[in-house]
């Protein structure tokens, strides 16, 4: 079990992620036990039928009004970003953000800034800012975090224990938070992006379209798979697979005249960018 300061968690907003979060502490990793158990986890989601949904498949308390949400030592912040300040307007200084004790605020939102947060939460609140992404539901997350101005050693180590349990956890400045969000954050999204486009592509050569998509995700699979566990960089790799004057070299030839690296770096610099503006909670 995570120890003090870490033993009573909120998630405050337990949609897609903050239910990932919560199933991912719950759930034993053998050999190791979970890291929490039910009584030591709590959530909110302001729609009843889904507060109802979580106490049932997970034992968790779980309350649809954030000013009656048990006590925690972290609360979780895993609202969507525009949402972010009115949720803690509605609590009205109750609740999780009562200014009665010392909490440690972990947001999972894109953008919103830690000096964003400090404002909105009671004076003097440690805040760390981390950024996971989807594949953390099969235990192949990657989360950068960072810490507000509030925050020290034990509330990073403290947060780094949350996520570690779910894959790669990066510690980065926060001026790098954005631009991690648009590689790893909606990073999986490109590559299921990817896998449909090379599904579609196979299909228009031939292949149906099943067997292609099959192909095109074990390939994927596969490579990933090859590039973390092997000894070979990307270029290596990629040059290993390049006959000359073979298929290979005719495919990244032409994807290159058609500008697949700007494009990628273009998608990056829009999502970087959209995190930029999402940063600023009115
Ligand atoms: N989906 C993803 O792959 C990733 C999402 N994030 C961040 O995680 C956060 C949550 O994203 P998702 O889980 O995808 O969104 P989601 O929409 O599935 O979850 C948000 C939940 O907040 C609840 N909610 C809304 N207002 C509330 C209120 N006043 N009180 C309590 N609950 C309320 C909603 O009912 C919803 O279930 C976002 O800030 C997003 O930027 C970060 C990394 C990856
Ligand atoms: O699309 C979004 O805004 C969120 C943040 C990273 C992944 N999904």
């Amino acid at each position: 079990m995570i120890e003090s300061p870490c033993s009573r968690v909120l998630v405050v907003g337990a949609g897609t992620m903050g239910e990932a979060l919560i199933a991912g502490w719950l759930r034993p990793q053998p050999p190791a036990p979970a890291l929490l158990d039910a009584r030591q986890v709590a959530a909110v989601n302001a729609r009843p039928a889904r507060s109802d949904e979580l106490t049932a498949r997970y034992g968790i308390a779980c309350t649809c009004d954030v000013a009656q949400a048990p006590s925690a030592d972290v609360v979780v912040l895993a609202v969507k970003p525009q949402k972010m300040a009115e949720v803690v307007r509605q609590a009205n200084g109750r609740g999780p953000f009562a200014p009665d004790a010392r909490r440690l605020y972990v947001s999972i939102a894109a953008g919103v800034s830690t000096a964003a947060l400090e404002r909105l939460l009671p004076e003097g609140s440690p805040v760390v800012r981390a950024m996971p992404n989807m594949p953390l539901r099969i235990g192949a997350g990657a989360t950068a975090l960072c810490a507000g101005a509030h925050a020290g050693e034990a509330d990073l180590r403290c947060a780094s224990r949350l996520f570690s349990c779910f894959g790669l956890v990066e510690k980065v400045s926060e001026q790098l938070m954005d631009a991690v969000c648009a590689v790893s954050g909606s990073g999986p999204a490109y590559v299921a992006a990817f896998v449909e486009a090379l599904r579609d592509a196979g299909q228009a050569c031939g292949l149906e379209r099943g067997l292609s998509e099959r192909l095109a995700l074990q390939t994927v699979l596969g490579t990933a798979r090859m590039l973390a566990e092997g000894n070979q960089s990307p270029a290596e790799l990629r040059r290993s697979i390049c006959s000359p004057g073979g298929t290979t070299l005719a495919a990244l030839d032409a994807m290159s005249a058609s500008g697949f690296d700007s494009v990628l770096a273009r998608g990056v610099a829009a999502a970087c960018s959209r995190s930029k503006e999402l940063g600023a909670p009115s």
